[in-house]
């Protein structure tokens, strides 16, 4: 239905006009004040020749800050313009009158009176928008609870500053326009759902921002999408006290945080930083180490090479708390190491502190700090008292020179030997005084010199390579483990599983520097992290703030990752927990096809709901050995109905890279996507699953014939990764009967039930 159907059109095309007036008014406003800007500085520039520079240079400073912002405003008015608002809410506050108050992506007040023009959807009235019903509502304001009534909901399709469709809504039309959402097309990256957030997304959105939230969603449920859109209202909401530049987002490769990094600035979050958990450990520890592929392994459990039962072990252990536990032990004795090295502190033969006292500040005052932090308090803490004690020694030794002085001038009868005595005094005096002056200044600093600076990956690296102390550090280990670890970890490369240990590490003896110091974490793909890495992200940066998603239905890494939400639970007490069961991604008939391979998992898992949105059925293409020429065919068929981001998925990256060469062999455009790659739409991108693992595509083709998919779980759960990605059109390739239910082809369209 057309906006103009309906009786409210004229007024609502009034209303639009009215915002947009209003708008291109503080537009122009905007420009001339950055035209104001701009000749102040210009004119500043000029007298900085002959004026007071000091007083330009401000001038110029000031201005350029007052540009930057009426530039970014304006910026942010002409986006604003094309789409002030999406809905609008009739709602009656208690104790108040009935307003209409127009929701959009960021607030707008009239300059007299204060009232809004626009309500930011991330106000807190605008939550009665996405959740509550027509009738009494409540809602939160800084943790009062504030009631009402919501007499209509209503949204609006505005493109291009047009007012294109009026919609009153109840629970249909509400429904009406998610689908219109989710029919829309992918472009290889992620946008913006302000309009259509869904009830129990929006309390995600909006838990309390002070407490940890852990989240278990089916693929395609919006986890990513929350836990961005979480971002943009923790910002809104607690921007006063939190920088954009306190606020981590990780990412499981900078794959992924490429895709997502499109969304952030619709969201106005890009501020933030984004990055991967390889990327931020070494940042933090500011470690160079040339790290092993992490999807090495996987890569190598998918061919069916041999990975022995120790590699798998040694993995799984690195993860765990008992594994950080050993740590702590060794940590210990780093710090009984240390702690035994405190001595007397002379200036010549003066002692000044005794080591018992440095070492109970050592080992009880500052027990709060890492080692090293606690050490330069106890440098801080020398230098003054030696300073302070220098001077009295000097002061009692100048004394004592000159009683013995004057006990040799007036006391001594005989001339040369009072000549004798007076000359040694002053003598020993004049070299010994000075010395102790030097010296004393020095002695904090030579004092400190018997701690050698703690070096994390020497350490990590003697402890993995010391049955000694393995033993004494790793009683709670089995002996196959302890025999796994001694007898591999000192010889492995450095691959992701130590990184958690180097960052705990870093951690207790040298402490986090304060650019590294996020105070709120928000992690994807929480599945593939383990137990040990996530309570260190916690400690080491001290804090529990943390949005945690994931789907252990897509756990491709669970030989080193959580299997189950109990242990991060533990990890977080405070945290709330919560489950998404319904995929807004895919169609009905993909995920009916994708749910067939889930219900086959060893784990008994929950299936997916799809929001019943139709398409066609998968299709499944048999064939015996990869043909280049058909697979493009069939690309070029899927392009022609006017899907832009199309993905050919195999199950590993070699397989991929055959593929790849198999296009170009034939001239045919292919993209590799690997790691870094950034892809681009409109090309056909050949990707491993487990790096499409969180991306979507319009259309994915999986194609299997080197390395099949085979009857294993973690084969099921690649697959179903897979087969969870399109949004509109999959086709299998291959061979694929084993999970499919039935043997199955082209002509066989029931195939697929
Ligand atoms: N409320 C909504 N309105 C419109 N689109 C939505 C909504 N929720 C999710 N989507 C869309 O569903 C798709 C899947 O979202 P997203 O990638 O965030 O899911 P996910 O849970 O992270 O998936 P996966 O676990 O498979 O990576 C995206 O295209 C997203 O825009």
């Amino acid at each position: 239905m057309g906006a103009n159907n309906h009786p409210d059109y004229a007024e609502e095309l009034e209303r639009l006009e009215y915002t947009k007036e209003y708008m291109q008014r503080l537009l122009g406003e905007t420009e001339r004040e950055a035209a104001k800007s701009r000749e102040n500085i210009r004119q500043s520039m000029g007298d900085l020749e002959h004026l007071d520079s000091s007083l330009s240079y401000i001038n110029i400073l000031t201005n350029a800050r007052f540009f930057e912002m009426a530039a970014g405003r304006k910026e942010e008015l002409e986006t604003v313009l094309q789409k002030p608002y999406f809905a609008r809410i009739h709602f009656r506050k208690d104790g108040e009158g009935a307003e209409l108050l127009y929701i959009g992506k960021t607030s707008l007040f009239y300059r007299e009176t204060q009232e809004p023009v626009i309500v930011d959807w991330r106000s807190p009235v605008a939550n009665v928008y996405y959740d509550g019903r027509i009738g009494e509502v409540t809602y939160e304001v800084n943790g009062e609870e504030n009631r009402g009534r919501l007499y209509a909901k209503r949204q609006y399709k505005i493109e291009g500053g047009q007012l294109m469709d009026i919609r009153d809504v109840d629970l249909t039309t509400n429904d009406e326009l998610l689908q219109e959402a989710l029919s829309g097309k992918a472009d290889v990256r992620l946008t913006e759902i302000v309009s259509t957030i869904q009830k129990e997304q929006n309390e995600i959105i909006r838990a309390n921002l002070k407490r940890p939230i852990i989240v278990q969603g089916a693929a395609g449920s919006g986890k990513t999408t929350i836990a961005l859109h979480r971002i943009s209202y923790f910002l809104y909401t607690m921007g006063g006290n939190f920088a954009p530049e306190k606020l981590m987002i990780l990412a499981p490769s900078e794959l992924f945080v490429g895709y997502i990094s499109e969304v952030l600035p619709e969201l106005g979050v890009d501020k933030i930083r984004q990055t991967t958990f390889e990327a931020f450990v070494l940042g933090a520890t500011g470690l160079k180490l040339r790290m092993e592929d992490s999807n090495r392994r996987l890569e190598q459990l998918a061919t069916g090479s041999e990975v022995d039962e120790a590699t798998l072990l040694l993995s799984r252990l690195k993860g765990s708390l008992a594994f950080r536990d050993a740590l702590d032990r060794y940590v210990a004795q780093i710090e009984k190491e240390t702690a035994g090295l405190f001595e007397d502190v002379y200036i010549e033969k003066f002692r000044i502190i005794k080591k018992e006292r440095l070492r109970r500040l050592f080992l009880k005052e500052f027990s709060y700090l890492p080692l090293q932090k606690r050490l330069d308090r106890i440098a801080g803490i020398l230098k003054t008292e030696t300073a302070r004690k220098r001077k009295e020694i000097l002061s009692v030794l100048t004394s004592r020179y000159e009683q013995a002085l004057d006990k040799a001038l007036f006391g001594i009868r005989d001339d040369r030997r009072r000549r004798e005595q007076t000359t040694r005094l002053i003598d020993e005096r004049d070299i010994r005084l000075p010395t102790i002056e030097r010296e004393g200044k020095k002695t904090a600093a030579a004092y400190m010199k018997r701690f050698p600076a703690y070096n994390i990956k020497k350490l990590y690296r003697s402890w993995c390579t010391d049955k000694g102390l393995i033993q004494q550090t790793a009683f709670a280990w089995t002996e196959a483990e302890k025999q796994a670890f001694l007898r591999k970890a000192g010889i492995e490369g450095w691959e992701t599983e130590d990184l958690a240990a180097l960052l705990y590490l870093q951690a207790r003896l040298i402490g986090i520097s304060d650019q590294w110091k996020f105070r709120a974490v928000f992690i994807d793909e929480a599945q593939d992290y383990s137990t040990f890495q996530l309570a260190v992200l916690r400690d080491a940066l001290d804090t529990d703030m943390f949005t945690i998603v994931g789907d252990l239905a897509q756990g491709i890494h669970s030989y080193r990752s959580i299997s189950d939400w109990d242990g991060v639970r533990n990890l977080f007490p405070r945290a709330a927990f919560r489950t998404l069961q319904k995929s807004y991604r895919t169609t009905a008939e993909i995920m009916e096809a994708a749910n067939n391979v889930l219900g086959r998992f060893a784990d008994e898992l929950p299936l997916v709901e799809p929001v019943v949105r139709h398409g066609p059925d998968p299709e499944v293409h048999r064939a015996e050995r990869f043909n280049p020429g058909e697979v493009y065919k069939l690309y070029g068929a899927i392009r022609a109905k006017g899907h832009r981001s199309v993905a050919l998925i195999t199950k590993t990256l070699r397989e991929a890279e055959k593929m790849v060469d198999g296009f170009s062999g034939l001239d045919h455009d292919a993209m590799l996507i690997d790691q870094g790659s950034v892809p681009e739409s409109g090309r056909l991108l050949v990707i491993p699953v487990h790096l499409a693992k969180g991306l979507e595509f319009d259309a994915v083709m999986i194609a299997a014939f080197d390395d099949p998919f085979r009857d294993f779980e973690l084969d099921r759960k690649l697959l179903y990764v897979a087969m969870t990605r399109p949004m509109h059109e999959l086709h299998l390739i291959g061979d694929f009967s084993l999970f499919l239910g039935c043997c199955s082809d082209q002509e066989d369209p029931g195939c697929m039930q």
